[in-house]
Order: structure tokens, then sequence, then C-alpha cells
């Protein structure tokens, strides 16, 4: 049955499945990240129950911190995880291979679940030259697993034949996090991606699941709940045609009111995404980005709670 990768325990992807919620940083008036904030953040999370927390993913910031700010956060993401068992996976990502490879070097010695990282995304990498460069942060990473962040708008997008391509000469690769695509597109991932732990989009995860490719999500849905989005998470091993019935709601939902704001009017991702927690309001995280991003203006929130809650029942708090 196709629902069996997502409940396969033996995969390389070891606990790095289900639901993963991102870290969004809280960001002051003069534009600081506000860390008592983002604790009481992880708390949150941890409290939630989900199946693991991730940083510096695009929600995350990770292309707009110092250095010194990069360390600071995920020392405390590891500090309150491990100190509650809650698995974690640091993201290591930039865009410039150098500092992508001394951020998986410093990542790996607070020992998460895996280091996340991105393919270097100024030049647009061949196949040949991304497998050098997982070869090199492989190394940096010693004995902690890897996952490739492959997000539709990087430079490179590369096909499930590519990737396995790609990927296989470097076994410390368990996991992509990816966006999908129609049905050929997942006939082509079960073909060639069998191997490694899949992440779909989290609004996708129970298609992910249903066509035997997703074992979990680094999730948008956790953005707007992260107790609903495990709640849900949880439903797909029970009851796939009943979340797949929670999905169709969840992309509606997503499509009609999240969308247009960036298609008509421009926001990032991470826009998008802190203003899914701000609609959930699970913490006081607030909307505002890190300039030059502009953020969504808090006010349209209390409304678009209302619709969240008559559409969503099952995901919203
Ligand atoms: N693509 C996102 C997923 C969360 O919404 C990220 O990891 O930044």
């Amino acid at each position: 049955m196709a629902i069996a990768k997502f409940e396969r325990q033996d995969g390389r992807w070891g606990r790095i499945r289900g639901n993963w919620a991102t870290l969004l940083l809280p960001i002051n008036e003069d534009d600081s990240i506000d860390f008592s904030r983002l604790t009481d953040e992880i708390d949150q999370l941890i409290a939630a129950g989900v199946d693991g927390i991730y940083s510096n993913g695009t929600a995350g910031e990770f292309h707009n911190q110092t250095e010194a700010e990069f360390d600071d956060i995920q020392q405390l993401l590891a500090d309150r995880c491990s100190a509650a068992a809650t698995p974690f996976v640091v993201g290591a990502c930039q865009p410039d291979p150098r500092i992508s490879l001394e951020r998986v070097r410093r990542a790996a010695k607070l020992k998460p679940e895996a280091i996340q990282v991105i393919l270097p995304d100024w030049w647009p990498v061949t196949g040949a030259e991304a497998t050098d460069f997982l070869r090199m942060a492989a190394e940096a990473a010693g004995s902690v697993p890897m996952i490739l962040y492959q997000p539709p708008h990087a430079k490179r997008v590369f096909a499930p034949t590519e990737l396995a391509a790609i990927l296989a000469p470097v076994p410390q690769i368990v996991g992509i996090k990816l966006g999908d695509g129609e049905s050929s597109w997942y006939e082509q991932a079960r073909q060639w991606l069998d191997a490694w732990g899949i992440y779909v989009p989290g609004h996708h995860l129970a298609t992910g699941v249903e066509q035997g490719v997703a074992v979990g999500a680094f999730s948008n849905v956790a953005c707007l709940s992260p107790s609903g989005a495990q709640r849900w998470t949880a439903l797909m091993a029970s009851d796939i045609a009943q979340s797949l019935e929670v999905e169709k709601r969840l992309r509606t939902f997503l499509e009609v009111h999240i969308a247009p704001l960036a298609k008509v009017h421009g926001y990032s991702n991470a826009a998008l995404d802190k203003l899914l927690a701000a609609i959930g309001g699970w913490a006081d995280i607030g909307t505002r980005l890190r300039r030059p991003y502009r953020w969504i203006d808090p006010s349209i929130v209390p409304e678009l709670r209302e619709k969240a809650r008559a559409a969503l029942p099952e995901i919203m708090p």
C-alpha cells in the first residue's frame, strides 16, 4: 500500500519524520532579534508535541543573519530541545558555499538529528558541482546526517532522476526537502527517490503520504498551528481519506487568502509564514521581518483568524 513509506520505521532518515516546525525569528522595531520571545516560541513548540523543530529554513531568515546571530540561535535551539528530548535539525543554509561549510562545521558540534543545507545559490551549480559541494558538507558534518533543501525558488531545481544521481555518491544525505508536483512528478519520485526521506510542503503532506513518497514536512501548516499540524499528521496514519479532505480545505484557504499576498503584492515566503503564525496566535512572534524585506500589516490578522477557524476547525488552535 502506498502509505507504507510514511510508516516505514527503518528508513535512513531515522527520527526525521512527520511534522517539523520551523523557528520564526521575532524581530524588534530596531531590527534586532528578540531572543526572549524566541525562547518562549521554542518552548511553545515543544509543548505542542511536534515531531521536531528546525531552524534556518527560508522562514527562519537564514539569509539575513550575522554569523554571531546564527550561533546564538542554534545554541538556544539545541539547549531547549536537548533539555526536553525534542528532536531538532539545524539549518546551516547559506547561498555562499564557504559560509555554509563553516555553518555546517559549527552546527555539527550541537549534535542535531541532522543538518539542513542548500546548494550554492549565486552561480547555478551543475550536477557534478552539487555533488562536490555536498561531499565537502558531509566532511564538515562528520557523523551528523544531512538534509538537502531544494526549494522551488532555488537557482537550480533538479528533477528526481537528477537528484538521485547527485546524491547517490554522498550517503550522508538522508533526506530531501523539496516542492512536489503533479502525478507524473510523484511517479518519478517513487521510481528514483525511494532511498531518501522526502519532505513535501506542509499543506501537501497528506497527498505526499498517500502517493507513497513523503515521510514528513518541514511545515508551513505548523506555522499556523503546531499542535493542529501534529494532529493532522497523526490522522494520516489512521484515516488518509479524512486527512486528504482537510488538505483540500487547507489548500483552498491558502490559495484564496494567503497566496495573493505573494502573487499580487510581492511579499516573501517568510512574510507569509509569519502571517500564518500570527493568525494561529500560539506565540508572540509578530509579522515583522528583518529589513529590507517587507512584512504584512498585522491589522489583517483578526479577520483571517475568523476565516481560518471557520474553514479549518481541526487545525486551528
Ligand atoms: N519552506 C519553508 C517551510 C516552512 O514554511 C522553510 O523551511 O522555510
